[in-house]
């Protein structure tokens, strides 16, 4: 399938010297929903405003839809949404005329039906009225995606959507953006919050220092780099691990109640069930049993302080 969005090779030196992006190279499926994570300054903005055209790149090019985002600006803005950062809305304006102006500034006829429908889609219908003044911060947000999708753009960026949002409300954000992909549009979102991309996206970019170390399929990432452990909990405490099991890779808790056994899923032989007998035939009596997946912080943490 062609891409819907597609970065060949793009470079971003601002005028300071500093150097935001080194050749970042993505191709975006249409329909997925993408999540770029990275610490401060990695990089993400940069790459979202290049690709939306309010930065010019230093190298390289971008296409969306099949179009150059330098040759083809008008039609590939006007395919584009863009929710920036910050909170950037009038006070006294309502609702209803702050979403369809956005529409009428992309030079798209008035669609009074598209609109209602896309203000009951973000829970904001029934505040049409109201002047943008009135509303919650998570309202204003959501008012931002309702002028980010007011001229019905088939690419949506939203740049950290959830930043400083408390956990609720993130929550509706994550649900809401379900609902958008839903109707067709691809979603590049980029997050601090490594459980963010770990709920509702379909892949992962991960930047750092402006450099894309990897884009990869969530669930596949997460299982490639993955570890597991089996946390064997003992009916008596140890105080040490016992001679006939000292030649596993064990790790005994403190209190020495808990022996703890990290292995890898993919692996033919994790050794699971050697282990367990070994235990056994040690006399060790076992209590419970569980597992436990890295998660994609553990991951993300370890890829940035490799490269780094
Ligand atoms: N106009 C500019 N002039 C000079 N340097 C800039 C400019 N805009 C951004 N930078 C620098 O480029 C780097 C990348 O910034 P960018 O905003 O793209 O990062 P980010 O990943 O979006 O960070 P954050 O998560 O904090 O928003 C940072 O070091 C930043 O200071």
């Amino acid at each position: 399938m062609q891409p819907i969005v597609s970065v060949s090779n793009l470079s971003k030196i601002y005028a300071s010297g500093h150097q935001a992006l080194k050749r970042v190279s993505l191709d975006i499926a249409p329909g997925e929903i993408l999540a770029l994570l990275g610490p401060n300054g990695a990089g993400k903005t940069t790459l979202i405003s290049i690709i939306c055209g309010i930065v010019n790149a230093s190298e390289g090019s971008v296409t969306v839809g099949g179009h150059d985002i330098v040759s083809g600006y008008r039609v590939t803005r006007g395919m584009i949404g863009l929710v920036p950062q910050e909170l950037t809305l009038g006070a006294f304006e309502t609702v209803w005329n702050t979403v369809n102006f956005s529409r009428g500034l992309f030079g798209k006829k008035p669609a009074p039906d598209y609109i209602e429908q896309l203000l009951k889609t973000l829970s904001l219908w029934d505040k049409k009225d109201s002047p943008l003044m009135a509303l919650s911060g998570g309202m204003k947000r959501r008012v931002l995606i309702g002028k980010a999708l007011s001229h019905e753009p088939t690419v949506l960026f939203l740049d950290e959507p959830t930043a400083g949002v408390d956990v609720e409300l993130r929550k509706d954000m994550w649900a809401l953006v379900e609902r958008l992909r839903k109707s067709g549009v691809t979603i590049i979102l980029t997050t601090h919050y490594i459980e963010e991309a770990e709920a509702i996206a379909d892949r992962v970019g991960v930047i750092s220092n402006g450099e894309l170390l990897l884009v990869e399929d969530k669930k596949a990432l997460m299982h490639k780099l993955g570890k597991r452990q089996l946390i064997i909990e003992l009916d008596a405490p140890l105080s040490q691990i016992p001679e006939t099991l000292v030649s596993w890779p064990l790790e005994l808790s403190s209190d020495g109640r808990q022996l703890t056994y990290t292995y890898d899923p993919l692996n033919t032989d994790t050794g699971l069930s050697e282990l367990l007998q070994a235990i056994s035939q040690s006399g060790l009596l076992i209590k419970d049993l569980q597992t436990t997946q890295s998660s994609l912080e553990e991951i993300f943490v370890s890829l940035v302080s490799t490269k780094s």
